[in-house]
Order: structure tokens, then C-alpha cells, then sequence
């Protein structure tokens, strides 16, 4: 099975609740068959965003078309969205099977061919046989596989999922990441997924939109956001960001750079000396303040006598001597030239 995907495009959307801006003029276009996140910190209106798509929300400006057509003023039951939900809105006084086939009997679908999709759809979230179990004897991943067989039966074609994993434990939630996106790339639904866990954005998505105060800050591949963020919010939401001033960076690599801007270096870019010193890099000098061993890596802090910084992230086979480092210690780390990012616009002064 694999329904012909629509794009979908959003056009100046706003929604104020009272005198709050919750959405602000929000303008997005999403490829047919992509699997685009909206990420941001709490209150920042993803979810307001993805109810205005599922016609729960009612903006007071702007438009939202899927697949061509201006769906705007339709209710809900009209647009043929699945939606997953965090707390999965599960029946539970019906079996898995009558849960999943719910969309469909709504649908006026037979009860038999209802029985048959549902089973089908159960297979794809591998939980096939499980049909005449209460929800009630369910583990939480399971409940959410149920919850994506019951919005997938009636093959949308679109898919929106509102922080559906965000009540499983770490290993489970790790592993239905991959499972979703699998389960996405086999059926080439659009999907618009929300999360406000940088990792999780970067582990399944085709582009990533950051949001913050009801309004889009960038949006782009998650490589890009991450190795190249316009300014510090987005620096800093996307995982452990060192921003200095270029002026306080040495270095021949520093020399090369424009003064008085903002320079953002990720933990994990930086090396520590010994290691010949050659042409181009960024270096920065500073005393050991904590350190810490996290299994795949060291975290080293460094202070500089600036005042700036910096977090190092050192790979744990290739950092053995951080072991022996000693608080208080002077270090001298480095990165690359081209590791080295500088944030658009801002300046340092
Ligand atoms: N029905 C409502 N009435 C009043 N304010 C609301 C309503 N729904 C949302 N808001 C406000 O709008 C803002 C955006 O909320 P929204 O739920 O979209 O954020 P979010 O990014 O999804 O946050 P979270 O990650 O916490 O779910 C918040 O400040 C919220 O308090």
C-alpha cells in the first residue's frame, strides 16, 4: 500500500488567544511524501500549528491548501488526516481490533472489509494478532503502535503526530523513532511531526522547522540546522553550542575572520593539543573548571581568562588522558577553520 502523498502548503497563518500571538503569520511549504518536524521549546506553538492543520484550530488570517485544494474552513472529518496524539486517545474499553477499525466504521466501511484493513494495518505496526486484546493489557509502545495502525488504516494522506512517543522510556522511544520513519518511507505519507527533542528532529526528519514565540526561526535539512544556525536561539536549541566573540578566538584560523561578530563552535569539533598546530585553526586557551565521563565521551569546561566558555566534548577513544586532567589545569584546544560557524547578523558588541 502506498497512497499518492500531497503537499501541503501554509500561507500567513495567525492565531492569537486574548492578546497572546500564538501563531504569527506563520508561512511553510511542505513537499508531498516529506517528513518534516516542527521543533521548539514549550509555548512556542507547534501544536497550535498542527491543530490549525487538522482544522481543530481556526486561524483568523491566512490559509492552509493540501494538495491543491483550500481547506481553510473545512472541519476536521473532511481533510483525511491521520493524527497520532502524545497520549495516544486510545478507547480503552474496546479491543485493539475495534480501535483500529473505529476510523473506518465512522467511514461507513463494512465490517468485515473494517476487520480486514484493520488487520492489515496492525501487520505494518507489527502487531499482528494482538487484534482481540484490551488496550488495557497493553505496554506503552504498543499502545502507540496501535495508535498509528488506527491512524493509518484509513490511508491518509496526510499524517500529523503531536509528541507521540513522549511518554516512553528513553530505549523504547529510540527505537520507535526508526520504526516511524521506516513505516514513512514505506507508505510516503506527508508527515508533520512534533517534538520539542533536538534529537529525536535530527534522527527522523527530512528538514526540521524550529519555532519560538508562535513564529518559523529557520527551517532546513538537519545537518544544516545544526552545523549552521542562524542565531543563538536556534545555536543553542540544537545541542551544546560555545558562542564567543571572534575577537576573543586565537589562532591564524581566527585571523581570518571578520571582527567583533558571534562565533559558534559545537563541543565535539573541538580537540585538545598535543597535535601539531598547523595553519587555519581556531584555538582557545583556558583553565579545566569541571570535567566529567559520560561512557562515549568526556565533557571538559574550560574558562577563559575573557571569561568566555567553552564545553568540550571529546570522544572517549580518543580522549584516554582526560582521566588524568587535573581541575584547575591550563588547556589549549582547537578546531577547524571550517567547523567554526559565525551566527548571522549578530554582532559581539
Ligand atoms: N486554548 C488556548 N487558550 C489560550 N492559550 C492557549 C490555548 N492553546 C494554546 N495556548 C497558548 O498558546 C501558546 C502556544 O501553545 P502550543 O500548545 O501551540 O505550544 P507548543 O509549542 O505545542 O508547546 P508544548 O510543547 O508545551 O505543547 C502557549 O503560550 C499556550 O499557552
Amino acid at each position: 500500500m502506498r497512497a499518492t502523498s500531497l503537499p501541503i502548503s501554509i500561507a500567513d497563518l495567525r492565531k492569537t488567544y486574548g492578546n497572546y500571538l500564538a501563531l504569527d503569520d506563520v508561512t511553510l511549504d511542505i513537499a508531498a511524501g516529506e517528513f518534516l518536524t516542527l521543533l521548539g521549546p514549550s509555548g512556542s506553538g507547534k501544536t497550535t500549528l498542527l491543530m490549525a492543520l487538522a482544522g481543530f484550530v481556526r486561524p483568523e488570517t491566512g490559509a492552509v491548501t493540501i494538495g491543491g485544494q483550500n481547506v481553510t474552513r473545512l472541519p476536521p472529518n473532511k481533510r483525511n488526516i491521520g493524527i497520532v496524539f502524545q497520549n495516544y486517545a486510545l478507547f480503552p474499553h474496546m479491543s485493539v481490533s475495534r480501535n483500529v477499525e473505529y476510523p473506518l466504521r465512522l467511514r461507513g466501511v463494512p465490517k468485515a472489509q473494517a476487520r480486514e484493513r484493520a488487520e492489515a494495518a496492525l501487520v505494518r505496526v507489527k502487531l499482528s494478532g494482538f487484534g482481540a486484546r484490551d488496550i488495557a493489557a497493553l505496554s506503552g509502545g504498543q499502545r502507540q503502535r496501535v495508535a498509528l495502525a488506527r491512524a493509518l488504516v484509513f490511508e491518509p494522506r496526510v499524517m500529523l503526530m503531536d509528541e507521540p512517543l513522549s511518554a516512553l522510556d528513553k530505549i523504547l522511544r529510540e527505537h520507535m523513532q526508526f520504526e516511524i520513519r521506516k513505516l514513512h518511507d514505506d507508505l510516503g505519507v506527508t508527515t508533520i511531526y512534533v517534538t520539542h527533542d533536538q534529537r529525536e528532529a535530527l534522527t527522523m526528519s527530512d528538514r526540521i522547522a524550529v519555532m519560538d514565540a508562535g513564529r518559523i526561526e529557520q527551517i532546513g535539512a538537519p545537518q544544516d540546522i545544526y552545523r549552521r544556525p542562524r542565531n543563538r536561539f536556534v545555536a543553542d536549541f540544537m545541542g551544546e553550542a560555545n558562542i564567543a566573540p571572534t575577537n576573543n578566538l586565537q589562532g591564524a584560523g581566527a585571523a581570518r575572520m571578520p571582527r567583533e561578530r558571534l562565533a559558534m563552535i559545537r563541543a565535539e569539533y573541538f580537540e585538545l593539543e598535543p597535535a601539531g598546530l598547523e595553519e587555519d585553526r581556531v584555538e582557545v586557551t583556558g583553565c579545566l573548571t569541571s570535567k566529567a565521563f559520560r561512557g562515549e565521551n568526556w565533557l571538559l569546561n574550560l574558562e577563559t581568562p575573557m571569561g568566555d566558555q567553552f564545553m568540550l566534548s571529546l570522544a572517549a577513544n580518543r580522549a584516554a588522558g582526560c582521566s588524568e586532567l587535573k581541575i584547575g589545569s591550563k588547556l589549549r584546544a582547537y578546531a577547524e577553520f571550517g567547523h567554526v560557524h559565525l551566527l548571522e547578523g549578530e554582532r559581539s558588541s
